[in-house]
């Protein structure tokens, strides 16, 4: 069953307080974040904070992945050899450039009886990485894409969104190409709730799985918006319904609402039945 991904939410490593409320936030996910909500002096105790944490558990049936700092810092190597020891279930690198860092972190997850499970999921933000985003896409252990759209903004030059859509698009097109999950940028304005929304409408309608975020006021918003409604599932089941009583009459395509279903669109269907029994299970566990 595909793990939800509606809600992404980063918790900067270093606030205990912020990590024991995360265990009662209904986030699909979460991001424990050793690098930029991480101050430079606090990283060393933020890490040994932060594998204690995980080794602890309490955070249920949610996705946790922990975002380490670059391998070209002083601290990327310590955040890797540390977490380990709680065999993390996923680590995001930042700033991937292309499929020989994906490989390198790989080797060292092979390398370590504890990580051998570990997935690794790709901070896409960089201009050079979102060039190379199919090559990456399909390195070794890949599991999703994060969108870093602030550094992104600030490599591109870019000033809003729209000067960003292609290389939103391009992300999206190589997650679905390799079959991981691409999840979208924050949306910094965290008190801006309708800005919130159509942000994350947008993102959900270009096919995006669901939405990173900073602060627990957002998750509500983008469990919405990425979450298939009421309508969806009774539209998914009528579409399911009529197609099956199509074929049964020697028939390949059936209507409903006035707009035809064939296969294509019940395997649609499907996926939306079982991203919400996967909400549902999450919801419940
Ligand atoms: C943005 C914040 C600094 C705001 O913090 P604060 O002023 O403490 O907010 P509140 O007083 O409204 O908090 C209310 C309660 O909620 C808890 N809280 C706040 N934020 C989080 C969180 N992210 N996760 C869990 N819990 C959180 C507070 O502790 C309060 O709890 P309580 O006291 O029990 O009532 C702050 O939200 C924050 O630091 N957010 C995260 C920022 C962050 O992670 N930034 C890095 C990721 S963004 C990025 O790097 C993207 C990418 O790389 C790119 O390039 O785009
Ligand atoms: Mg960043």
């Amino acid at each position: 069953m595909t793990q939800p991904c509606r809600s992404v939410l980063y918790i900067p490593a270093s606030r205990t307080r912020a990590l024991e409320k995360a265990k009662t936030i209904p986030t699909d996910a979460i991001i424990f974040d050793l690098e930029d909500a991480v101050a430079a002096d606090e990283k060393p105790a933020a890490r040994d904070t932060l594998k204690t944490a995980l080794q602890d558990g309490g955070y249920g049936a949610r996705l946790q992945i922990t975002r380490i700092n670059g391998f070209d810092t002083p601290w990327g190597a310590d955040d890797l050899a540390t977490l380990a020891e709680a065999a993390p279930q996923a680590v995001l690198l930042p700033k991937v450039n292309s499929a020989r860092d994906i490989e390198a972190l790989a080797a060292l997850l092979d390398a370590n009886p504890k990580t051998q499970d570990t997935r690794i999921w790709a901070m896409m933000e960089t201009p050079q990485g979102i060039l190379n985003a199919a090559e990456i896409a399909s390195a070794p252990r890949m599991a999703g894409f994060v969108m870093g759209t602030n550094d992104l903004a600030k490599d591109l030059g870019a000033r809003t969104r729209d000067a960003m859509m292609m290389s939103l698009q391009l992300c999206v097109l190589a997650a679905r190409t390799h079959g991981i999950l691409c999840i979208d940028g924050v949306y910094n304005a965290f008190k801006d709730e309708d800005g919130l929304r159509a942000e994350c409408q947008q993102g959900r309608d270009f096919g995006f799985d669901g939405k990173t975020l900073i602060h627990p006021a957002q998750v509500a918003i983008a469990n919405a918006a990425f979450g298939p409604t009421a309508e969806d599932i009774d539209l998914a089941r009528r579409q399911i319904d009529a197609y099956v009583a199509a074929l049964a009459k020697g028939e390949a395509v059936a209507v409903v609402d006035g707009k035809i279903v064939e296969n294509l669109h019940v395997e649609t269907a499907r996926a939306t039945l079982a991203k919400a029994d996967a909400i549902a299970a999450l919801e419940a566990a």
